[in-house]
């Protein structure tokens, strides 16, 4: 089994870059985690709390579920993935079975924050495009596809989404064996990784 992790900041292109990785592998070698799954559960708040949350902080991720489940793919075992919606601020009822692969890649903001899922990382990846950039692909994206406006997008960005990145999210990259400038499309890394996971394979 190899395991990827996928870092960078919100919009610098996590998705699309894993998107374009395994479109080229076949759909029983690969699973894919995404971070966002494991935003905790705030079913006992209302929706004003729970709009009211810092989603780009460590502490809003439960971590400790994803390592439980990280170590259940590494003994060979599935479990149930958690859905998310970016609507409601929280978990659906919904789950999704994921079942150990040749491929695991793990994707989100924050993962490599944690040092123990770290740990369980047989490379690690962090996708970056400047600021701006992201911000542009952010409002685009949460005003076309999560219910956001543009108050809404640009206020998150000042009081959480930029302290957050620079404290936590930037910092990560020294942790990622390659880093993938995305400020266009960047198919020859995405060729490169492909090429690494084949002969890891
Ligand atoms: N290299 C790129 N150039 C232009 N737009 C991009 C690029 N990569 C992603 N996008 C677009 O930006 C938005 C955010 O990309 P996404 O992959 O969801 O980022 P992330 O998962 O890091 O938040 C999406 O609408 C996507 O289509
Ligand atoms: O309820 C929520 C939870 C998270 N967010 C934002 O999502 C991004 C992370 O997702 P990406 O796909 O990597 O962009 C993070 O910056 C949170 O602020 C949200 O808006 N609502």
């Amino acid at each position: 089994m190899l395991i990827i992790g996928i870092a960078g900041g919100t919009g610098s292109g996590k998705t699309t870059v894993v998107n374009q990785i395994i479109e080229q592998l076949p759909v029983d070698e690969v699973c894919v985690i995404s971070q966002d799954s494991y935003y905790k559960d705030t079913s006992h708040l209302s929706y004003e709390e729970r709009v009211a949350i810092n989603f780009d902080h460590p502490i809003s991720i439960d971590f400790d579920l994803l390592v439980e489940h990280l170590k259940l793919l590494k003994e060979g075992k599935s479990f149930e993935q958690p859905s998310y919606s970016f609507v409601e601020h929280n978990r659906t009822k919904e789950t999704t079975t994921t079942h150990p692969k040749k491929v695991v890649i793990v994707e989100g903001i924050l993962i490599l924050t944690h040092p123990d899922i770290r740990e369980m990382f047989d490379l690690t990846v962090y996708v970056h495009a400047d600021s701006d950039e992201r911000l542009i692909r952010r409002l685009k994206r949460d005003i076309a596809e999560r219910g956001r406006d543009l108050d809404e997008v640009l206020s998150r960005y000042q009081t959480t989404l930029k302290p957050m990145h620079q404290q936590f999210i930037e910092p990560t990259k020294e942790f990622a064996d390659i880093i993938i400038p995305t400020n266009r499309y960047n198919t020859v890394a995405v060729d490169v990784l492909r090429t690494i996971i084949a002969n890891r394979l």
